[in-house]
């Protein structure tokens, strides 16, 4: 039977110091790190074992993506990263600190920015220090200066149609490790949850959640695998 699992990395830096990240390349920190063996270990306990990984170009993904595989003992599986499914780009707000642009905006500017489905933030400032335009990983990608959950859905969903659902068609168990948003945006594709539902969806960090698909490939419920 299809199988898919999704992970969103283990705690970041950013996550901890709780500032907006978005596109920027956070490490995980020693919390994230043992949330993300957890992962693999459970993966193990419960012989959920992928044969497919896919994860983002953000080092928080794809040092979850690793950790859990090794708990689990799948470091071998083939692996594809690629930028679509990373984290949406935070624009203006990246670094900055979410409590405090709270205070300086209010609550519900910060929840219209955080939440809302297509409302992007302020855009990135071109000469800022956390424009990624020039990084060698994004060489020949037009990188956006912000995204809303519904652009993020945009390059996210035509990425899983395109490259993971092909997979899922050969029988393979697949592992995607990414991010709040980006999983956000599948689930709801998955799910078939509106737009207005989907912004009260929180994903927690390294919680591993599984959708199983029929024959005619449509996925059944999800569930947290911690539950079955
Ligand atoms: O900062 C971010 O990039 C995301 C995920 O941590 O935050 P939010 O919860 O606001 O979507």
């Amino acid at each position: 039977m299809p199988t898919l699992i999704l992970v969103r990395h283990g705690q970041s830096q950013w996550n901890l110091e709780n500032r907006f990240t978005g596109w920027w390349d956070v490490d995980v920190t020693e919390k994230g790190v043992a949330e993300a063996r957890a992962a693999g270990q459970l993966l193990k306990e419960k012989g959920v074992l992928p044969t497919r990984a896919f994860t983002s170009v953000q080092k928080r993904a794809i040092k979850t993506l690793h950790l859990a595989l090794e708990e689990c003992d799948r470091l071998w599986i083939p692996e594809t990263k690629d930028w679509r499914l990373n984290e949406r780009h935070y624009g203006g707000l990246t670094g900055l600190n979410k409590a405090e642009t709270a205070e300086k905006h209010g609550e519900e500017q910060v929840k219209i920015w955080r939440r809302s489905f297509d409302v992007p933030p302020p855009p990135l400032e071109a000469d800022s220090e956390f424009d990624l335009a020039g990084d060698a990983r994004y060489a020949g990608i037009d990188v956006p200066n912000t995204e809303s959950l519904k652009l993020t859905i945009e390059r996210v969903i035509p990425y899983w149609q395109e490259e993971i659902l092909p997979e899922l068609a050969k029988g393979e168990t697949v592992i995607i490790s990414a991010h709040g948003n980006s999983l956000r945006a599948l689930v709801k594709h998955l799910s078939n949850i509106p737009d207005d539902e989907i912004t009260g969806l929180e994903i927690p960090t390294g919680q591993p959640i599984v959708y199983e698909f029929d024959a005619e490939l449509n996925p059944g419920e999800y569930y947290y695998l911690k539950d079955a």
